[in-house]
């Protein structure tokens, strides 16, 4: 897995790397070097490097010196004289470079600026890194407006200037690059809110050889899936099963509004490897579900009036819910009283139960503060996965503000950390959805933009309940097995993009390609590749 981390935690880990004898001097030679190296596998003949006030700007000499080295011509930008620069380290490399071959250009008006850019072949951005915060100040954004106009292609160091790196918010202007050479260790704001369309490709130098021993000693705010980590939670089915003991699953969903969302968890549930799988809907609907899923039986429940699963529902659900190896409640049940009687009478059951939808809205309208403020609503000894898209976590989480991947991680782990159950995940759900367990918090490869489109979130909740159902043993960690079935899911957007056009994907293609994404995710582990990179290659094929 690879560590993210938060600004304050490299700034440890800097601490921590000097006290081990390389000092930050040495690092900002090595961060560099490593951006120098990045630049030059693009073959520029010719590079603009920007550089800022800061260390990031020391970077930017350290890499501008060595490319001029390479036998490649270097202009340099800066806002004032190499002896003017306030950072002790970065004014000293600063000088260093000057003294030698690079053209340096101090204070430059927009239209030198801007043909020294239209000439370059590669732009280095050294301007801001971690040390950002607030607005963009003079000169630079006239600076940056130049670049994102003029540059043809763009190589920011550690982040694009102007993001955020703890939120990932980018400022305006903010860099728009092509490639990130980030150093140590990936920021947290490279993976959130705007940082995925700011950072293009993100390569990290981990710059210390020693890193892998020290990492442990900072706080990860999450950790990236590779191919490999998914390795001990893969699983063939067993040969001697019967369709019940392979794995069932009891899917409580549907509402005579909304009888499409209890069709696609089941199937998607079915297709996820269960062997066994029922529905329980509101009378009202429960035919036009049968009509649609011919496998599947459809148990009619006590409705109201508006065909919504009645207060009469909760104990025949109740005492369904223990037949199964799991339960998923939630798709299109709405909020009605009887579904709040439902989800807590399922609350209290032994079954593992995955929580998804309205059924997380039911548990939200429990509490004004946030569930968190009465974690007895869902503190249990049997699994609980919730599966809130960020709209969802910031009702649950009593309004919290929840917009990108940063504030959906603090609010999870808000959540998960009151429940204090190793058997608690919060699948947070976003362009990167992020499972959040008490321990660690997993980032699993994701999807592409067509993921997004109505029922999508019923299709990976029948991922996540066929794939515990399916799950023999009690799994090393909740949070793996929850991002195992969030890689298969990314991978059916994959495979959807790929066969129906990226604009026209819908639900139900989704559901038809579970097997296929199950294949890819697989070949990505046992050839040691990136899940997704391996499965765009098989797009490609
Ligand atoms: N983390 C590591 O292990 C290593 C990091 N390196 C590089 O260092 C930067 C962080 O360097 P730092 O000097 O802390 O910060 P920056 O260079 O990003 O920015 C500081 C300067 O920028 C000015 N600033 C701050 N906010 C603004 C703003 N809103 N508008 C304009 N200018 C701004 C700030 O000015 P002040 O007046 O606020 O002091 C500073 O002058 C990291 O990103 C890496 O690239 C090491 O080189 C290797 C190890
Ligand atoms: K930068």
């Amino acid at each position: 897995m690879k560590p993210i981390l938060e600004t304050e935690a490299v700034r440890r880990l800097e601490d921590l790397i000097e006290q081990e004898g390389t000092s930050k001097a040495e690092l900002m030679e090595l961060a560099g070097e490593f951006a120098a190296s990045i630049v030059e596998a693009r073959s520029p003949k010719r590079v603009l490097v920007v550089t800022g006030f800061g260390n990031n700007g020391g970077d930017g000499w350290v890499a501008a010196d060595i490319l001029q080295h390479k036998g490649i011509h270097v202009d340099l930008v800066t806002p004032v004289e190499p002896d003017e620069i306030p950072s002790p380290l970065a004014r000293h490399v600063a000088r260093r470079t000057a003294g030698r071959d690079v053209t340096v250009i101090v204070g430059p008006s927009r239209d030198e600026l801007v043909a020294l850019l239209e000439k370059s072949d590669v732009v280095v951005d050294a301007i801001l890194g971690t040390g950002f915060s607030g607005t963009v100040r003079a000169p630079f954004p006239i600076w940056i407006r130049a670049i994102n106009e003029h540059a043809s292609d763009v190589v920011s160091i550690d982040i694009p200037s102007g993001l955020n790196a703890e939120t990932g918010k980018a400022a305006d202007p903010c860099v728009s690059a092509d490639a990130t050479a980030t150093m140590i260790a990936t920021k947290i704001g490279l993976y959130s809110a705007d940082g995925p369309e700011y950072a293009g490709e993100v390569v990290c130098g981990e710059l210390y050889s020693g890193l892998s021993e020290l990492i442990g000693e900072v706080d990860h705010v999450a950790e990236f899936i590779e191919a490999s980590d998914l390795e001990t939670v893969l699983k063939e089915i067993p040969s001697a099963v019967n369709k019940y003991s392979r794995g069932s699953v009891l899917v409580v969903a549907g509402s005579s509004t909304y009888p499409g969302a209890a069709m696609l968890a089941a199937k998607a549930a079915a297709r996820a490897g269960a062997g066994y799988v029922s529905v329980v809907a509101p009378e009202t609907c429960a035919n036009l579900i049968r009509m649609a899923l011919p496998t599947v039986p459809v148990i009619a429940a006590p409705a109201d009036g508006r065909g919504s699963f009645g207060a009469a529902a909760r104990s025949m659900i109740v005492e369904l819910a223990p037949k199964y190896s799991c339960v998923l409640a939630g798709p299109g049940i709405t909020d009605a009283a009887g579904c709040m009687q439902v989800v807590t009478g399922l609350l209290e059951t032994e079954v593992p139960l995955i929580l998804d939808a309205d059924a997380l809205n039911c548990l939200a309208r429990m509490t004004i503060d946030g569930i968190d403020s009465m974690p007895e609503l869902y503190r249990r000894e049997a699994p609980l996965i919730m599966t809130p898209h960020h709209k969802e976590l910031s009702r649950l989480a009593g309004g919290a503000s929840v917009e990108e991947l940063a504030s959906a991680i603090d609010a999870a782990r808000t959540i998960v950390w009151a429940g204090g159950s190793s058997n608690m995940v919060v699948v947070a759900k976003g362009p990167v959805t992020a499972a959040v367990g008490v321990e660690r918090v997993l980032l699993p490869p994701a999807g592409p933009a067509a993921l997004a489109t109505a029922g999508s979130g019923d299709v990976l909740a029948g991922i996540i309940a066929g794939i515990v159902a399916t799950t023999r043993e009690e799994p090393e960690s909740w949070e793996l097995l929850c991002s195992y079935a969030v890689a298969v899911h990314s991978a059916t957007g994959i495979a959807a993009a790929a066969s129906m056009g990226p604009r026209s994907v819908i639900a139900t293609d989704l559901i038809d390609l579970i097997g296929p994404a199950f294949d890819m995710v697989e070949a990505g582990v046992e050839d040691g590749l990136d899940v997704v990179a391996a499965s765009a290659e098989e797009e490609e094929a």
